[in-house]
């Protein structure tokens, strides 16, 4: 199961130092980036905070160095006194828990001596030491005195992400001339350090990207593996580098698997690189776009898909909270038949979409949400038995009205084709929009302050309370996990059945104005 909200089970992490750090996986790890600065925001620290965030970690940053630079090259670098970085590391690690380290720019042997003293010291569970010596633009970003520091540091790091000069420069080599030398010379850092090294193949020319992952532990041990992908037409690479490594650092806290991690960044690299020229940022080589899957229909990663769910039925939302059915049930003044209308639809609404609740636990992919399911369907059952016993005592079955008919129709229909994904977008709006409705009418009789009894307070119960809460956030998560694991047109889909189910949730509320004959 992959849930990309929630923390799974502890494992030993792959590490070089002698006795294994524990890590534990999360869903959103802290991730701490140790670089220098591009105010331009395409590389360095502020490149390392944007991929954090879009690979799904919690963001932190200590600097190095300010760099003045641009696309076009860089024109100064300051260096603040050591004894200031000793001061933001130990800021970090006095108070947060610091699930991974990305290690970008260094500058020189100072800073490279407090970073690996204060690595000792906190010794987090996961580093990844991208050994940044030159820009894109040519420019050195580290002194030449500081190279053996460098090097020396790479044995206390977990994984070092090298492009084709680093490598030659960390192996005191010449630089390789074709990939396969590359590879040749990322085994040997890889024997020589103990660290599992991923050798980045963008300096080449060639129609593909590749890159290898040259394993130190596990059942991998000594195997390359290698990632390929085409190469993107574009000049604007600026701070790829810095923006890989640190999606490394987010995502292996969240997998400890480096091979699934790079074939999740790659896949996001490339996306990422691809959409890039449409920023149009600087006049040298601009910056990638890292957040290019926030502002598209592709699978945003977590709940950043049922956010975008949430806010594309914003007018639904405010059309529902102006109705006069929801005014008058929020401040008691509804006339008890359009009330007596809407429990009887609802009532027989509820027992159909109980069936549905049922078939989604049929088609759960989780043992955790095969049970959720069916425990829903079978309180979906007791809440209707409840609303027949207090509310309709007496009264005769109602017929089913046509919005009734459409909502169970649509659930019925969609929870037919056998996506559970798919389903699951459609049942969604009547657990969250119930919560969100409630909720506010709550808050509005509370801020009424009268204190005077609300004549449908017994109905509104059944919807303000915190297993009601807990229920609809657990849904809200499983559609989540569903939403990553669908294909892009089963996330279209559920997009738009989630759409239509609040259209009717809305058009349900409104049914009672419309069908009850005065
Ligand atoms: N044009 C491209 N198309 C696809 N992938 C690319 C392209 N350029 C670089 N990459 C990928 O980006 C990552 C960074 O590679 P690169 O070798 O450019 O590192 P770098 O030189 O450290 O980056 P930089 O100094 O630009 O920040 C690698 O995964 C590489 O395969
Ligand atoms: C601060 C900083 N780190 C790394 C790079 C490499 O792209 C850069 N240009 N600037």
């Amino acid at each position: 199961m992959s849930n990309s909200d929630r923390p799974v089970d502890p494992v030993t992490s792959a590490s070089s130092n002698p006795e294994a750090r524990k890590t534990t996986l999360r869903g959103t790890p802290r991730v701490l980036s140790i670089a220098g600065t591009d105010p331009t925001g395409g590389a360095g620290i502020q490149a390392d905070l944007k991929s954090i965030a879009a690979n799904g970690g919690y963001g932190m940053a200590v600097i190095t160095a300010l760099v003045a630079q641009n696309t076009r090259g860089v024109t100064a670098v300051h260096t603040p006194p050591v004894q200031f970085l000793r001061q933001q590391l130990d800021a970090v690690s006095s108070d947060v828990q610091i699930d991974a380290v990305k290690i970008g720019m260094l500058g020189d042997l100072h800073v490279i001596e407090e970073v690996r003293s204060w690595l000792q010291v906190t010794r987090p569970p996961l580093v990844v030491l991208d050994p940044v010596m030159v820009a894109t633009s040519g420019d050195r970003l580290l002194m030449a005195s500081a190279e053996q520091a460098l090097r020396d540091l790479v044995p206390l790091v977990d994984l070092v992400t090298p492009n084709v000069p680093e490598l030659a420069a960390l192996l005191q080599e010449g630089p390789a001339e074709d990939w396969a030398e590359a590879i040749q010379q990322g085994r040997r850092l890889s024997e020589q350090s103990g660290v599992t090294v991923l050798v980045k193949g963008g300096h080449f020319t060639g129609a593909d990207c590749p890159d290898v992952l040259v394993n130190v532990h596990g059942m991998l041990a000594g195997s390359v593996l290698e990632f390929a992908s085409a190469r993107v037409a574009t000049k604007n690479t600026h701070g790829t580098g810095c923006s890989l490594s640190s999606a490394m650092a987010t995502v292996q806290a969240q997998t400890g698997d480096w091979a699934e991690s790079l074939r999740r960044v790659k896949d996001w690299l490339d996306d990422s690189l691809t959409h890039a020229d449409s920023l149009e940022v600087g006049g040298g080589n601009g910056p990638i776009h890292h957040f290019h899957r926030l502002f598209s229909d592709r699978a945003p990663q977590g709940a950043d898909f049922t956010r975008s769910l949430w806010e594309s039925i914003t007018p639904i939302r405010s059309e529902i909270f102006q109705l006069p059915f929801i005014v008058a049930l929020g401040d008691g003044t509804l006339k008890l038949a359009d009330f007596d209308y809407y429990l009887g639809q609802d009532a027989l609404y509820l027992r159909t979409y109980s069936r549905v609740l049922a078939r989604l636990s049929a088609l759960a992919p989780t043992d955790e949400e095969q049970r959720f399911w069916a425990n829903s369907a079978q309180v979906c059952l007791d809440v209707e038995a409840d609303l027949h016993r207090s509310w309709l005592g007496g009264h005769a079955q109602p017929v089913q009205g046509p919005v009734t008919k459409r909502y169970l129709d649509h659930l019925m229909a969609t929870s037919g084709q056998g996506s559970y994904a798919v389903a699951i977008a459609a049942a969604l709006p009547c657990f969250w929009l119930y919560a969100d409705v409630s909720e506010r009418m709550h808050a509005a009789y509370l801020a009424d302050g009268s204190g005077k009894e609300h004549p449908y307070a017994a109905w509104l119960e059944t919807y303000i309370n915190e297993p009601f809460a807990e229920t609809t956030r657990r849904a809200i998560a499983f559609t989540d996990a569903a939403a990553v694991a669908a294909s892009p047109r089963e996330r279209l889909n559920m997009r738009a059945a989630f759409e239509q189910s609040a259209q009717y949730e809305s058009d349900f509320f409104d049914a009672a104005r419309r069908y009850v004959r005065v």
